[in-house]
């Protein structure tokens, strides 16, 4: 029995039934999920057509408009939404051997549901897979006047004439460019030095640079003190006096595991809290292997496609031990979500785009890995055919010790099709010696591959 009808319930139920056993997945707002309607999808769709324009008006002899079509962007990404209608998802789900429950899934006991006022009881499992909720930090006046989360600003139906965004993180950046590039204002508000803080620090430079040159006003270093509504516009007072005032304002400041009201205190755990698990997906804390979680509500790495590599681990060993007998749970065993520690690839879609898999040096240091850093410039033959004024730059990690790569980042104009070769690198623990012999094809970006090699020594 699966809580929670995103792209990880979904994937859980799938690999459930696909080894053998029978699954209700419990949903009470729309299959798919946050990533599906509010998140992922339409977000992408909001950026793709500003970066194509952007990437045209690199190349000398493409014809451009001087603008984007916003009405043709936003029937585009509700296209990528299904309009917000789950049937399509439902139907997959159903044909999948999946029984969807519609309604509210609180845990009630041992392997127990209730939806209503009816209980359901599991065989074998059941797993959390609820996602996780905006955070809204306590600031005056927060709750008094209208804003967006992630929800609004990625399902609004017209271009705001102006926006402030609170939060320099992976939705702040994302959408401050995507409803600047719509003709938006935008402000973003980042309270660190840079954006995107949690990574290397010339991520953050680069994704600022861009979105100053797309007429974004980044303000660092200051915090949100009070929100307030003025003359129907929303006033945001800041840390350093400043005042920034919009027609509508973001609060994009973190997600937490949606875990509030889903029963979690009857099997003795913290409501609110994440729902901390073993590589297999068992909640640690609750006795009888019945108890599991995956995707953002476990808090291990809130990105959908690790939330659906643990549900495919978590489907597949809740089938395994159902089957009985000796089930292989050792690191990077299909059934365990080994990847999760320090093999994390993401990408933040912004142009510059943002491609990095495993540790930033920092991390690596913290763990007490023993590394050499290798920084570059991305400018190689295939970067300058790809754009006129190409600019990009690439860090690689070396741990000494192993001579493998534990963290890649990359900057840069489509650098995120770059980032699987990186993951491949830092999963498999290529050694670099033999990475040397991957060779990359001319002329590409992923020549760069070659020059960070060069530059460590080979
Ligand atoms: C704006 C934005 C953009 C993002 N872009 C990306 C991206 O490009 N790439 C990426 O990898 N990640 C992205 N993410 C993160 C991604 O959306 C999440 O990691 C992903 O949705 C997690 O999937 P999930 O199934 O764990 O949770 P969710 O997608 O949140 O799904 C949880 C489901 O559980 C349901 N539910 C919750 N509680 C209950 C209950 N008690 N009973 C019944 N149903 C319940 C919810 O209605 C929901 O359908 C983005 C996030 C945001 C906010
Ligand atoms: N492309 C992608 O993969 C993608 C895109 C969007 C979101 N996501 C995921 O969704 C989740 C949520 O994203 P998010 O950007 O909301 O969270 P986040 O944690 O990435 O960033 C939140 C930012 O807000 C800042 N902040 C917190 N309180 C603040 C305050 N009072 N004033 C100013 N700044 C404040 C934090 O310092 C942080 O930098 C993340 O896990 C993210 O990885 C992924």
């Amino acid at each position: 029995m699966v809580i929670g009808g995103g792209p990880v319930g979904e994937n859980v139920a799938a690999r459930a039934v696909r080894g053998g056993l029978t699954a209700a997945l419990v949903e009470h707002e729309l299959v798919g999920g946050e990533c599906s309607y509010w998140a992922c999808m339409p977000s992408k769709a909001l950026l793709r057509p500003g970066h194509a324009l952007a990437a045209a008006r690199r190349l000398p002899g493409v014809p451009v408009g001087d603008r984007l079509d916003p009405a043709a962007v936003l029937a585009r990404r509700d296209s990528f939404t299904s309009h917000w209608d789950d049937s399509g998802q439902v139907s997959w789900a159903e044909g999948a051997g999946i029984t969807v429950v519609r309604g509210h899934g609180r845990i009630a006991g041992e392997r127990q549901v209730s939806v209503g006022d009816r209980l359901l009881t599991a065989r074998h499992a059941v797993v959390v897979s609820t996602g996780s909720v905006p955070f809204t930090p306590p600031i005056e006046g927060i709750d008094t006047v209208r804003t967006w989360s992630s929800r609004e600003a990625t399902s609004a139906k017209s271009v705001p004439t102006s926006l402030a965004v609170l939060g320099g993180g992976v939705v702040g950046v994302e959408m401050a460019q995507a409803w600047a590039r719509l003709g938006a204002e935008v402000t973003l508000v980042v309270s660190q030095d840079r954006p995107l803080p949690r990574q290397e620090p010339f991520v953050g430079e680069l994704v600022a640079q861009g979105l100053v040159e797309d007429g974004v006003r980044v303000l660092t270093g200051v915090s949100g003190q009070a929100v307030s509504q003025v003359d129907g516009q929303v006033r945001l007072a800041l840390s350093d006096g400043s005042t920034v005032s919009a027609q509508e304002l973001l609060v994009a400041t973190g997600r937490r595991p949606a875990t509030a009201d889903i029963g979690v205190d009857l099997v003795g755990l913290n409501p609110g809290s994440p729902l901390t698990c073993d590589d297999t997906g068992l909640v640690e804390g609750v006795d009888g292997q019945w108890l599991y979680a995956a995707g953002d509500v476990n808090g291990r790495a809130p990105l959908t496609h690790q939330g659906k590599y643990q549900a495919r681990a978590v489907g597949d060993v809740i089938a395994a031990r159902a089957r009985g007998g000796a089930v292989d749970t050792s690191p990077w065993s299909p059934l365990v979500s080994t990847a999760d520690h320090a093999a994390v690839p993401q990408v933040v879609f912004t142009d510059p785009e943002v491609a990095f898999v495993g540790r930033t040096a920092e991390q690596a240091a913290k763990d007490g890995l023993r590394t050499r850093v290798v920084d570059l410039d991305i400018a190689v033959a295939g970067s300058s055919l790809h754009a006129d004024g190409y600019r990009g730059k690439a860090r690689m990690v070396v741990d000494e010790d192993r001579r493998v790569l534990v963290g890649v980042t990359f900057v840069g104009q489509d650098v995120a099709e770059l980032l699987h070769s990186a993951t491949v690198a830092v999963v498999g623990a290529v050694p670099v010696d033999r990475l040397w012999h991957a060779v990359p094809s001319y002329p590409t970006i992923s020549e760069v591959w070659l020059r960070l090699l060069e530059a460590y020594g080979l």
